[in-house]
């Protein structure tokens, strides 16, 4: 099993990056998407809401469920493939904790959907325009971690 996954490294870390690179797409556009909805809605122009709604869920569900599924499943090979980890440097901690930080973070993003679906949000756009700071702090603790390898 270790000799298959070292065959196939380079192969499963072409995976993990295209599927990282969907993930992030959707990271920073949805809360784009909430920025523009609750500022509309604020302004009492609700008729894109129904736009907006399908904009949102079909984004979510399609591209950033998908790439969140497939970024974990690869990553996790590569965690497992022998020599790429060494647990005793920094690096793997601090992107353990990014990642876990913008998983967290996708799950805020779903419950929030939720909210907008009922009509239900409570946030302003204000709120979801610095909540898309988040993704590029953790994105850039990411990258560095893991090509600087510190
Ligand atoms: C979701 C859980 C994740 C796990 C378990 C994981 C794990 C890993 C591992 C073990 C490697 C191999 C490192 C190496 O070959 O030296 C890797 C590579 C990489 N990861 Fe992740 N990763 C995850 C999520 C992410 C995310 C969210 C991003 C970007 C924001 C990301 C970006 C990258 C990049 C760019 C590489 C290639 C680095 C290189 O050129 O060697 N990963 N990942």
């Amino acid at each position: 099993m270790t000799d298959l996954l070292a065959i196939a490294y380079p192969w499963t870390k072409a995976m993990h990056v295209v599927s990282v690179i969907s993930w992030m797409a959707g990271l920073f556009y949805l809360p784009r998407l909430y920025v523009y909805h609750a500022e509309q809605v604020q302004a009492g122009l609700v008729q894109a809401e129904d736009l907006f709604r399908t904009m949102e869920r079909r984004l979510l569900r399609a591209i950033m469920n998908p790439a969140l599924v497939a970024t974990w499943i690869f990553g996790l090979l590569l965690v497992a493939t022998p020599g790429i980890v060494d647990w005793s440097m920094v690096w793997p901690w601090a992107k353990a904790g990014a990642v876990l930080a913008m998983t967290w973070f996708h799950m805020w993003l779903a419950i929030r959907r939720k909210e907008f679906e009922a009509g239900q949000n409570t946030r302003s756009g204000r709120t979801y325009r610095l909540m898309n700071e988040v993704p590029t702090l953790l994105m850039l603790i990411i990258v560095f971690a893991v090509i600087v390898k510190f």
